[in-house]
């Protein structure tokens, strides 16, 4: 697959402060990207240097092919953004929201309504266009703002955290409108986002921490390496069980109640339960999950706050 953004030692510094530190990824056309981190990592530092709005310290930063410090304007007509807070103008409407944005991009009148017909339709708008910005709910912006970012047809879309502060309902159809993008446009989408199930959803995730990538992988082979899965066993005869699983060499922790067993060694484990089986009273195994991946990396919950 062709790398559609390319990002080679790129360093980013605040006077003496370094936000990001020689960061090198590739993101493959027609594929969505997420860009995970707990606060302060350097996510929206990166976002705002690959969509020309910072200047870079050093490194190398393309986006299909061209130079975001020295090709600026070539980049912008390739990119869409969508940012965290949100630019629409309340006192207009969708569809005016969207014609003042074709000025901007010097779109050819007589493709106005084409357009604006084309990106509503994608996040079914169009029945709302008339309305007042004011009076629409969180998730429609943002779809709003998705439609607007789409109106010049760029190759690559950037969300800044797309669903943050949006109720469970609305982030999945906001996810439906994002992955109608990818499969029907073949649009690359590079996303920040701090909901683990969203950046499951993704084909790419790089982990940032302290301004360095610290992970960069499929969700799965992420969850492989940094996650393990856990049985959760309760038992009538603790001593017996004990003595099983330091036969069966099973690394445990002993808790109120169970045993929390690592399931790595599936044969040995099967094998205690089965010789174990009258005397267990419950068992649960759980899979390892995108949270244990994260703070197994990062050593923190993606939002420390939360
Ligand atoms: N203009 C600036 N001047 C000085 N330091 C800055 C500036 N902008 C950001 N920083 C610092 O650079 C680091 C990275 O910030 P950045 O906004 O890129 O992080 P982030 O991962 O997007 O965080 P968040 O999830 O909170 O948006 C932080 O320590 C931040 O305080």
């Amino acid at each position: 697959m062709n790398p559609i953004i390319e990002v080679k030692n790129f360093t980013k510094k605040y006077g003496d402060f370094t936000a990001v530190n020689n960061i090198s990824f590739h993101v493959e056309e027609g594929t969505i990207f997420a860009f995970l981190g707990p606060n302060g990592a350097g996510k929206s530092t990166t976002i705002n240097t690959l969509c020309t709005i910072f200047e870079k310290t050093s490194g190398t930063l393309l986006i299909n092919g061209k130079d975001v410090t020295t090709q600026k304007s070539e980049v912008r007509s390739t990119i869409g953004v969508v940012f965290q807070d949100s630019t629409l103008d309340s006192k207009m409407t969708i569809e005016e929201n969207l014609k003042m944005h074709c000025v901007f991009y010097n779109i050819p009148k007589k493709e106005v309504e084409e357009r604006i017909r084309f990106v509503l339709t994608l996040v079914d708008l169009l029945d709302e266009r008339k309305k007042s910005v004011a009076a629409l709910s969180g998730g429609m912006k943002r779809r709003v703002e998705i439609a607007r970012g789409l109106i010049h047809y760029p190759k690559v879309l950037f969300l800044d955290e797309p669903t943050t502060g949006l109720d469970p309902q609305t982030r999945a159809h906001i996810w439906e409108y994002i992955l109608k993008l990818q499969k029907e446009r073949n649009i690359t989408i590079f996303l920040t986002t701090h909901y683990m199930e969203e950046a499951e959803i993704c084909n790419k995730i790089a982990i940032i921490d302290n301004g360095v990538i610290v992970a960069h992988d499929t969700p799965y082979a992420l969850k492989k390496e940094f996650t393990k899965d856990r049985a959760y066993i309760s038992t009538k005869n603790e001593a017996e069980l004990e003595q099983l699983l330091v036969q069966y060499e099973l690394k445990y922790e002993k808790k109120e109640g169970y045993y929390k067993v690592e399931a790595e060694k599936l044969d040995c484990l099967l094998q205690v339960l089965s010789l174990h089986k009258d005397h267990i009273s419950n068992i649960e195994i759980k899979k390892g999950t995108f949270n244990d991946v994260f703070l197994e990396i990062t050593g923190k919950k993606i939002r420390e706050e939360a």
